[in-house]
């Protein structure tokens, strides 16, 4: 047999549209596809429970995918630079294909094992199957990154996006050497599932990893729920977004995927469809400055922020996370993150407003908690929404525009259908009482079973107070600067 070709799969768990498989089924060579669960190289971020959840969705599918084409994914675990050396030198490639990555410990790896195999006569060959655009190619005038959306989004929208490839129809599959694959792991053996307790039953029920679903799910949303996307949007009751951010997340799908499918479909729904597509850019955007700000989840962009006086509230800041802090607005979308490991993007916005200036904590507190509870939950999206939310990073809400959690309540779930979901014990309660319990009369409260401080928490923060401190405590750093 012809030395063989080597696909490392990593957050790109699909086989169409795959650049780096579809170049190396194109050399003809039978293929040996890989992934590593890397835990122990420098400065890899462990991943989150939640993402860990979906991985092992996602690896699975991925496999019967692979198997549906004549080939297989194998699955190793340790340091990347020392498994990939060792799996090349052992099955005497000739080639290795992968798509790139655009964290900063991530390339500083790629780029340690790229260099080692090219100077063992390997070849190496790496593709952008993650993005629309690669984060260097969009630059402004000046010839610099882009540090305001909408001119960024202006750019994008001059250049043209690539097609998606089609899936290979077959791979000539390569075998993998007896002591390879004795040091090769089944998948349970990751344990990326919670055992004791399974507090992820709730996720198979909204959910199902795959490239399979990923293409089901999309092309539901562009005939059902893309006619009105741009009014609906913003209504976390209505089941309106796209839901794909963990299939983008983990390369289920790729962004070159959705934007041809979404242009195609674009019958007088033009608004809808850019509204939609701007979103994808704004994914593009995160890893724009994750690429060129590397510590975009560690340090504030705006480096003034350092200073910030932070409140260390540890009561505040697990109310937060549990889902108790009085206001029924950012409960629900808390108590929506546990159970589904997913949360609307218009209530990613409060809570996160509320947990840094009504609770004065910092965002990267709130940054870790996503991190570990989103199924989505993304290095470049993640952070830099944290940025935006905390009015630190590039293009950021400013620090003193404070979401009120009531009037956000009323406007974006007027009915408080989306409470009523996560936050059964204010079902009763009717929609002129359900953002503020607490200045409900007891005539209003009894009969709907409620009685504050005991079945449903008080507010942690009084609003105005709250709003005033935060105020304070941006007063004081801009003093502070001058
Ligand atoms: C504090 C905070 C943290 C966030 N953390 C993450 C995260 O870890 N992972 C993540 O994928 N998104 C994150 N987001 C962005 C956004 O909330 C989710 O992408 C969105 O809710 C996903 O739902 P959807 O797929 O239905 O979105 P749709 O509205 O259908 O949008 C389509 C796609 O566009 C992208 N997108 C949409 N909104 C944004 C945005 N604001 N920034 C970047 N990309 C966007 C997503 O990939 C999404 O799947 C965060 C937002 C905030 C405010």
């Amino acid at each position: 047999m012809a030395d063989p070709a080597l696909v490392w799969f990593r957050d790109d768990y699909r086989i169409s549209d795959n650049p780096a498989l579809t170049a190396a089924a194109a050399t003809g060579a039978p293929i040996l596809c890989f992934f590593i669960f890397d835990e122990s190289s420098q400065g890899i971020r462990p991943l989150g429970e939640a993402s860990g959840w979906w991985l092992h969705g996602s690896l699975s599918a991925l496999d019967s995918d692979l198997r549906a084409l004549g080939s297989k994914l194998f699955l190793f675990r340790g340091s990347a630079s020392e498994i990939v050396s060792r799996i090349a030198a052992v099955t005497h490639a000739s080639s290795i294909f992968w798509n790139r990555r655009y964290e900063a410990a991530e390339i500083a790896l790629d780029t340690g094992i790229k260099k080692d195999l090219v100077e063992r006569g390997i070849t190496v060959q790496t593709f952008n199957g993650k993005l629309l655009h690669e984060p260097w190619e969009i630059k402004n005038q000046a010839g610099k990154p882009f540090q305001v959306f909408t001119p960024y989004l202006r750019a994008v929208s001059m250049r043209s996006v690539a097609p998606p490839l089609p899936a290979p129809r077959t791979i000539t599959a390569g075998r993998w050497p007896a002591d390879l694959l004795d040091s090769s792991v089944a998948l349970d053996d990751l344990a990326l599932e919670p055992s004791r307790p399974n507090w992820a039953k709730g996720f198979a029920a909204e959910w199902n990893p795959g490239e399979q679903s990923a293409r089901r799910k999309l092309a539901d949303f562009l005939n059902t729920e893309l006619p009105g996307y741009a009014r609906q949007r913003d209504f976390p009751g209505k089941d309106s977004t796209s839901r794909l951010s963990p299939h983008l997340r983990f390369g289920e799908t790729s962004p070159r995927q959705i934007w041809h499918a979404s242009t195609v479909r674009n019958d007088g729904q033009e608004s809808d469809t850019a509204k939609f597509l701007s979103e994808v850019v704004w994914r593009d955007f995160c890893y724009q400055q994750l690429f060129h700000n590397p510590n975009l989840a560690t340090a504030p962009f705006n480096s003034r922020f350092g200073r910030f006086r932070w409140a260390a509230d540890k009561d505040a800041l697990a109310a937060w996370q549990k889902g108790r802090t009085g206001y029924p607005i950012v409960d629900a979308g808390m108590r929506q993150l546990w159970q589904a490991g997913w949360m609307h993007n218009r209530v990613r916005m409060i809570v996160g407003s509320f947990l840094v200036k009504h609770l004065l904590t910092d965002w990267r507190q709130g940054e870790a908690w996503f991190w570990d509870t989103l199924l989505d939950a993304d290095p470049a999206n993640n952070a830099f929404n944290w940025q935006w939310v905390a009015g630190s990073g590039p293009d950021a809400a400013p620090f003193y525009r404070i979401f009120n959690p009531i009037a956000q309540g009323e406007k974006f779930d007027p009915n408080g259908a989306y409470i009523r979901a996560y936050v059964p014990e204010l079902a009763g309660l009717p929609g002129s009482a359900i953002h503020r319990p607490w200045e409900a009369s007891k005539e209003i409260l009894g009969p709907a079973g409620i009685e504050l401080g005991s079945t449903y928490p008080r507010p942690i923060v009084n609003h105005e107070q709250a709003r005033e401190r935060a105020l304070h405590a941006f007063r004081m750093l801009r003093a502070e600067a001058e």
